[in-house]
């Protein structure tokens, strides 16, 4: 069945791809690789606990119950704080460390971190190799970018800053910071510098369903992708790009029931009905049934009320399977 030879990254997705969720996706996908949220990165070396909060697979080794490796991103300025956090996390466990230099939040911006850096060649380039320099030549030292900031101008002089740098390898999501998430993502772009450069580069953007990834593939060359949204809008996306048929609504549905357990249970329990709002806003794009159900259960506000909801779906849609 899984018939494709590539390598699948879940993309860091800071407010929806917690603990939990990357429990759950890695439980019925063949990731290779999980990236975290973003460990933001001032004026200091973070205390452990800030790593064991974003990232408790930490205390598993650096890898999920079902075993993918999770690399912690950290996001900052200023190089030398940058090299120490970095070492702090894979010191903790983490696979590889990674600098996120994408990030458009106006915020992280204002206080120059993440895209914003996209103008400035020279300081990803002293960033990353700050943070090779502290962090033992086996653990990875790796970086995503956007094409740019205002425009792409500077994409390759970025991508490059980052290779000379000694960056393990490289992942770019095809827009620039003012593109957003607007679709087309300009593969292209990722294609010289694949092209260029001699490190593993990794293609983000657009990639919903399995024909994108092969379209992806082709029009880049790579053999590694990142996958963000789409993640989130078909459970088993990368599952279904090496072969397996995509989640039918009756079993996304099963799999939303599961994950309000496991949210339920832990420790961000009164986040579960923005959560699980969040999800049902990625899930419309491909299940017109979670459009309709989640007009149904948006006005309940307990987590009680909205599991219910999710319960009384499932066994209506049951009958209809048997
Ligand atoms: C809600 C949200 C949060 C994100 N958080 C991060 C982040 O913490 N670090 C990062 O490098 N990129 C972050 N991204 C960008 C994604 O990793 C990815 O590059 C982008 O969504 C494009 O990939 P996609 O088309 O597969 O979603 C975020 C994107 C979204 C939509």
């Amino acid at each position: 069945m899984r018939d494709i030879s590539l390598r699948i990254i879940l993309a860091p997705m800071e407010g929806v791809l917690d603990h939990l969720m990357r429990e759950l996706l890695s439980s019925i996908n063949p990731y290779d690789l999980l990236v975290t949220e973003f460990v933001r990165v001032v004026d200091q070396l973070l205390p452990e606990k800030v790593y064991y909060r974003l990232c408790p697979e930490l205390k598993n080794n650096g890898l999920t119950k079902s075993g993918t490796p999770v690399r912690v991103q950290i996001l900052g300025q200023e190089p030398g704080w940058m090299a120490e956090n970095a070492l702090r996390a894979v010191t903790l466990g983490s696979r590889g460390v990674d600098a996120n230099f994408g990030c458009p939040a106006k915020m992280v911006n204002r206080s120059k971190g993440g895209a914003v850096l996209l103008q400035y060649p020279e300081l990803i380039h002293d960033i990353v190799k700050a943070m090779r320099q502290a962090v033992p030549s086996e653990q990875p030292v790796t970086a995503k970018i956007r094409l740019g900031y205002e425009d792409k101008s500077l994409f390759m002089e970025n991508a490059l800053a980052v290779y000379e740098a000694g960056a393990t390898e490289l992942a770019i999501h095809a827009r620039s910071k003012v593109d957003g998430y607007k679709p087309p993502a300009y593969w292209e772009y990722i294609t010289e510098v694949r092209e260029r450069l001699p490190i593993p580069v990794i293609a983000n953007g657009e990639i919903w369903n399995r024909d994108d990834a092969l379209r992806c593939m082709e029009v880049t060359g790579c053999d590694s992708i990142m996958i963000g949204r789409g993640a989130l809008s078909m459970p088993n996306l990368a599952a279904s790009i090496k072969g397996d048929t995509p989640y039918d609504w009756a079993t996304t549905l099963r799999l939303m029931i599961h994950y309000s357990e496991l949210e339920t249970s832990g420790l961000k329990a009164t986040y579960y009905p923005a959560r699980i709002k969040q999800w049902f806003s990625y899930l419309s794009r491909e299940y017109p049934e979670a459009d309709d159900l989640f007009r149904e259960i948006r006005i309940h506000k307990t987590t009680e009320d909205i599991l219910n909801g999710l319960k009384l779906a499932a066994t209506k849609l049951a009958p209809m399977k048997s």
